[in-house]
């Protein structure tokens, strides 16, 4: 059992620290907000190895040691990188770090850093406690140790670890997710459908095999000289905006930010919520069908060994 701390108690450090319970670790939750800590510790329940403060210094000394920090306080670089060098300075240099930033530079991230070889980003998805990959991005001073040490720790935790080569802003995931979503608005905006349409269209025809196929994998199925043609016809026509969508900025300045504020592109009555709570409750099995590919894969493997006296 290994004992971390989590900063930040909001929508990922709340997951997260379920998460890392849930695997037998000892996790404390750091928020200011006391409203923060006191609704992260109602979802996560009583436990004798859970415990939340507004800062680290103001953790118990029989707490302990700590063996690794995750920050996960708001998206904006001056904050993160103020929180991440008081770690660097507060904790030994075998304590590990890493930010679940979702796009930001780990080079800026550790610009104020001691020791910044034993830190790392390490990118989860929403809801963290369920979804099971993780990006892994070095920043230019990360050891390979620390990337080796950040792996296994993850993996024994049930995560799949994708580990990046570079440090580039959105890392691979959020890249993806952007240029989907700069195509969509442009859609939206241009008419040709609306969202409902546009979310019922994404799921059934790409969503369905996402969960079992990536994008690549698809492009050896589908056919590549097929992929080449439309491509050559199609980019001249796909949304390359280089800021955000009209329809973004007007949501943001209206205030209609989704769940969050019950009104975004759905309105968010107690129908809407009961959608989303069953999503959740789904999310599991959909994990599960896109892990039985690989472990029929294993299963293929043993076989295979079995079949050569191995
Ligand atoms: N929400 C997502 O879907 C998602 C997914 C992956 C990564 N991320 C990233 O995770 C990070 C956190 O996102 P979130 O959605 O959980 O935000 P959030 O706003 O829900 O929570 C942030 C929490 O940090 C606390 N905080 C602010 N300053 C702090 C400080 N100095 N020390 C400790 N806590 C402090 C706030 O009080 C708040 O409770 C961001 O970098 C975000 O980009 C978010
Ligand atoms: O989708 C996710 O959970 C992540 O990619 C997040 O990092 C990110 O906050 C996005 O939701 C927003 O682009």
């Amino acid at each position: 059992m290994e004992t971390g701390i989590v900063i930040g108690a909001g929508i990922m450090g709340t997951a997260l620290a379920r998460h890392f319970l849930k695997c037998g670790h000892r996790i404390a939750l750091i928020d200011p907000d006391e409203a923060a800590r006191a609704a992260a510790a109602a979802q996560i329940g009583p436990s004798e190895e859970f415990i939340t403060a507004p800062t680290p210094e103001a953790l118990p000394a029989a707490w302990g040691p700590c063996h690794f920090v995750i920050e996960a306080v708001p998206e904006r670089l001056e904050l993160k990188r103020q929180v991440l060098g008081a770690l660097s300075r507060q904790f030994g240099p075998d304590t590990l770090i890493a930010s679940n930033t979702s796009g930001l530079r780990a080079a800026d991230l550790a610009r104020d850093m001691t020791h910044p070889e034993r830190f790392a980003i390490a990118h989860f998805f929403n809801p963290a406690d369920l979804i099971p990959a993780v990006e892994l991005v070095p920043a230019p001073a990360t050891s390979p140790q620390t990337m080796d040490l950040w792996e296994a720790l993850l993996t024994r935790s049930g995560k799949k670890v994708a580990r990046l080569r570079a440090d580039l802003p959105g890392f691979v995931a959020n890249r993806l997710q952007h240029a989907m979503a700069r195509e969509c608005f442009h859609l939206l905006e241009a008419g040709v459908i609306d969202a409902e349409g546009l979310d019922t269209l994404t799921r059934y025809a790409l969503g369905v095999r996402l969960a079992l196929i990536g994008p690549i994998l698809q492009r050896d199925l589908n056919g590549i000289d097929t992929h080449h043609a439309i491509a050559r016809y199609l980019y001249p026509d796909l949304a390359a905006n280089t800021t955000p969508a009209q329809v973004l900025d007007d949501k943001c300045a209206a205030g209609m930010l989704g769940r969050k504020t019950a009104q975004g592109f759905y309105t968010w009555d107690a129908r809407q919520e009961r959608r989303a709570q069953r999503v959740e409750a789904l999310l599991p099995a959909v994990i599960a069908l896109a892990r039985q590919i690989e472990t029929e894969e294993n299963d293929d493997a043993e076989m295979g060994e079995q079949a050569r006296g191995l």
